[in-house]
């Protein structure tokens, strides 16, 4: 079913068993769906009570459930022998074009594991979307318990690196460079806990697959050491990275999967929709529930940099024939804060400047004024209070939140 945002609908389990995206349905729970396209999905039947008018609403026999349900039995077949053997468990991605699924079927394959005993860890690398925290991010998160529906994610202790953008096209060194930290930390987090080693990971791509989008996916296939890959709905894709992945590294596990028939095509525009109100999740809550609170600082108190575009050598000073490159990963510090003008900045644990792309982020502030001539800038900050750093990441993407 598919129901707007703005609008809710509740639904109710009266018999039976079922579950959403892998996350079961208690009996006589109310659960309530707005702004989502969710699957019902049974196994073995069930009744439901709907509240209120979904959009679309349809009942479809056709469900690749049944695949989906093999691949978390060789996933958990593979779980046990790490837990025996003190080794890793597999580290899963997910790839294949946009809009067919993959968020979709990282998260039965989460619930699966949650409800199997596992812990596994939950990785997004589509930047465009942000299911995890705002979109711009590299994030991972631990899943200890079924996915809520309503909820989403686990977003209690979560790992995130800032790209500051919604596609890696426009710093694909940096992209890469955050991958690496994030491999970095998650290998160190796996070592110190048994049971989140043998558990594995569940690793989420972006939609884009050729040119460049390629090279990325295989930089993280190689970074974070995924050993089976699933590609779904795309046969191109799984011959191309079949072949070669059969070449470079043999001992990963390629397996293709249909799309879903479910799965909802976004448009461009709807997609930019789905990033503001990621945003507005963020600082407001799924349902409102939270208070941000709107500060003003001094910009010269904040310390803000943004990544990239530093300096290039005049070629008069390059040999002959040389092109001057721009460093990529290059950090210079912001001077003038109109640029900042709604986009998001990222609080960093950097305890100096140099370490702004090695270290984690804190959270977000959304900058929503800028007052040029008293030199302050206000912003909205998850809660009231000073920040926990004077250390701040500059995003090169606008959001207008109302
Ligand atoms: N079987 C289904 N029935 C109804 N809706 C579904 C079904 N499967 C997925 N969806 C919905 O379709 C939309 C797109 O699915 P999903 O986000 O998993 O695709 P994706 O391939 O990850 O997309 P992206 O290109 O953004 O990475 C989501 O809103 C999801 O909730």
């Amino acid at each position: 079913m598919e129901v707007d945002w703005g609008k809710q609908v509740h639904l109710q389990l009266l018999e039976g068993e079922a579950e959403v995206f892998g996350t079961a349905l208690d009996l006589r729970e109310r659960v309530s769906i707005g702004g989502q396209k969710v699957a019902v999905y049974t196994w073995r039947g069930c009744t439901l009570q709907l509240t209120g008018e979904p959009d679309l609403m349809y009942t479809s026999d056709e469900t690749p459930m049944g695949q989906y349900l093999n691949i978390h039995d060789g996933l958990d077949a593979r779980r046990q022998d790490a837990r025996k053997d003190r080794k890793e468990g597999p580290r899963t991605f997910v790839v294949g074009p946009t809009d067919v699924g993959k968020s979709t079927l990282c998260k039965i394959l989460l619930n699966y594991a949650v409800r199997a005993g596992w812990a596994p860890t939950f990785a997004d690398m589509d930047i465009g979307q942000g299911s995890i925290t705002v979109p711009g991010c590299i994030a991972a998160t631990p899943v200890e318990a079924p996915i809520d529906v309503e909820d989403g994610l686990p977003t209690d202790a979560p790992l995130v690196y800032y790209t500051g953008t919604p596609t890696p096209s426009d710093n694909p060194a940096l992209y890469r460079h955050l991958v690496e930290r994030l491999a970095a930390v998650l290998d160190l987090r796996a070592q110190s806990d048994p049971q989140v080693k043998a558990s594995g990971m569940i690793v989420n791509s972006m939609g884009w697959i050729v040119e460049l989008g390629y090279e990325l996916l295989k930089h993280t296939i190689e970074t974070l050491k995924c050993d089976v890959v699933l590609v779904v709905g795309d046969e191109r894709l799984y011959s191309q990275l079949s072949g070669e992945l059969k070449r470079t590294a043999p001992a990963v596990q390629v397996l293709k999967l249909p799309r879903s028939g479910g799965v909802v095509v976004r448009s461009r525009e709807l997609r930019q929709a789905a990033r503001k109100v990621r945003v507005e999740e963020y600082f407001y809550g799924n349902r409102k529930e939270l208070s941000p609170a709107s500060q003003t600082a001094r910009f010269e108190d904040l310390q803000v940099y943004r990544v990239g575009g530093g300096p290039r050598a005049p070629s008069s000073a390059l040999p002959i024939g040389a092109t001057s490159v721009a460093d990529p990963l290059k950090l210079t510090r912001v001077t003038n804060p109109q640029e900042l003008l709604y986009t998001l900045l990222a609080v960093s644990h950097a305890p100096q400047p140099e370490l702004l792309l090695s270290v984690n982020v804190a959270g977000f502030i959304y900058v929503q004024d800028v007052d040029a001539v008293k030199g302050t800038i206000t912003y909205l900050a998850p809660c009231a209070g000073p920040l926990p750093s004077s250390m701040l990441l500059a995003g090169a993407f606008k959001t207008y939140l109302d």
